[in-house]
């Protein structure tokens, strides 16, 4: 008989051997299956991670998000935080990628989010404690191989428990029975939109980044029944720090960003960008037009489309509202609808945020 403690009694070095070794072992799996969610069912997700000074610089630097106050202390400072606090966006990706290995790493498409809400600034060195609960789980009916599940997360400071940021998202993930028809051809083509675009005539954008030329450029759009939108002129190419470091940073297991082994047989066929990385970069381009306060909230985040290596990441805005008194002396509400769209003009994400942004001195 053939002792299998003994390190010689197989020869792993012949392909042959190795091959019927592979076909015979089952694989110790990660993630989970749409089956595996209910509605109301509580998660506690056990990766920790530590806020850093480092991994905000790191995002923001690779994003183009270039805001001094999360840089700087006194510009910090002036804007009435205590210290330098992480940026928004690196925040809500750490709270969302330390989900991702117990809620889409299975290879879920991430679909869009809403109700994101900072609840205050967090500062460098703050460990997370995240939790989710499963809002809604729903078979897809245009794609039999996945399910569509939405869940609420919350992000905690883990030493005060005091909640730092919420939201709710929705991915496609598979299903385990069909499950091996991820990639079999089930992906519909695109329909043409049988309606005519109804877009305003004139479009309009403000003279400045203040509050007051938001608002301003929304009184002359509504005299001339224009509306207030523009293109950023910056862009950014993704690479492999965007595509697989950032995510991985974050503690993001989804084999999207960094297994192009397994994305060949997928619907996107190759590795795709994790959607807080495509967002963020977007956002940059936008910001980088306005004299931005503080982040709010954001709404109706949608993913249209898949953003693979060497896409380039480009950004519109439309100004949807302003609200002179929400927000402190310094800064008023304005409401933005942002697309990030790339070098075939294909939009690939979409959201609503409502930011704080500085009044003229
Ligand atoms: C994934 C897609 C290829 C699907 O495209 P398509 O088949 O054309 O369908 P739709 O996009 O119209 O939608 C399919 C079903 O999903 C529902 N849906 C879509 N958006 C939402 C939403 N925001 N909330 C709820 N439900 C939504 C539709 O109603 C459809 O339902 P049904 O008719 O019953 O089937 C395409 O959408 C695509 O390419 N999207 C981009 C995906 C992407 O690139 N995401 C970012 C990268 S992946 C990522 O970041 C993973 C991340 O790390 C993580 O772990 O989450």
């Amino acid at each position: 008989m053939t002792d299998w403690s003994d390190p010689d009694a197989l020869d792993c070095s012949d392909e042959t051997t190795f091959d019927a070794l592979l076909d015979r072992a089952d694989t110790r799996e990660k993630g989970h299956y749409f089956e595996f969610f209910a509605e109301g069912d509580e998660l506690t997700h056990d990766p920790g991670l530590r806020l850093s000074r480092h991994g905000s610089e790191q995002w923001m630097g690779q994003t183009l998000n270039h805001d001094p106050a999360y840089w700087r202390s006194d510009t910090a400072r002036e804007r009435g935080f205590d210290g330098v606090p992480v940026h928004p966006d690196y925040l809500l990706a750490c709270v969302m990628g330390i989900t991702v290995e117990d809620l889409s790493e299975k290879g879920g498409y991430f679909l869009g989010r809403t109700d994101v809400e900072f609840h205050r600034p967090a500062r460098p060195g703050t460990e997370l404690a995240v939790t989710s609960r499963v809002v809604d789980t729903r078979t897809s009916s245009s794609r039999p191989a996945y399910g569509i599940v939405t869940w609420a997360t919350e992000g905690r400071d883990r030493e005060t428990g005091e909640t730092l940021v919420s939201y709710e998202r929705t991915n496609m993930i598979p299903r385990r029975e069909p499950a091996a028809t991820d990639g079999s051809g089930s992906m519909a083509d695109g329909e043409a939109d049988p309606e005519a675009p109804d877009i305003p005539d004139t479009l309009l954008t403000p003279d400045g980044g203040h509050f007051e030329d938001f608002r301003d450029a929304l009184e002359r759009a509504r005299e001339e029944q224009a509306a207030v939108a523009y293109r950023h002129e910056r862009g950014r190419t993704m690479d492999d720090q965007l595509v697989a470091g950032l995510p991985l940073a974050t503690l993001n297991t989804a084999r999207q960003h960094h297994n192009r082994d397994e994305m060949a047989d997928s619907p996107s066929g190759d590795i795709v960008a994790y959607g807080d990385v495509t967002r963020s970069i977007a956002l940059a381009h936008a910001r980088s037009d306005e004299a931005t306060y503080r982040e709010r909230r954001f709404e109706d985040e949608r993913f249209h489309s898949f953003v693979t290596l060497g896409d380039t990441i480009y950004g519109f805005t439309r100004v949807l509202d302003c609200d002179a008194d929400d927000g402190p002396e310094e800064a008023g509400a304005v409401t933005f609808e942002h697309v990030a769209f790339n070098q075939d003009s294909t939009p690939v994400y979409s959201g609503r945020r409502t930011a704080l942004v500085q009044r003229s001195q």
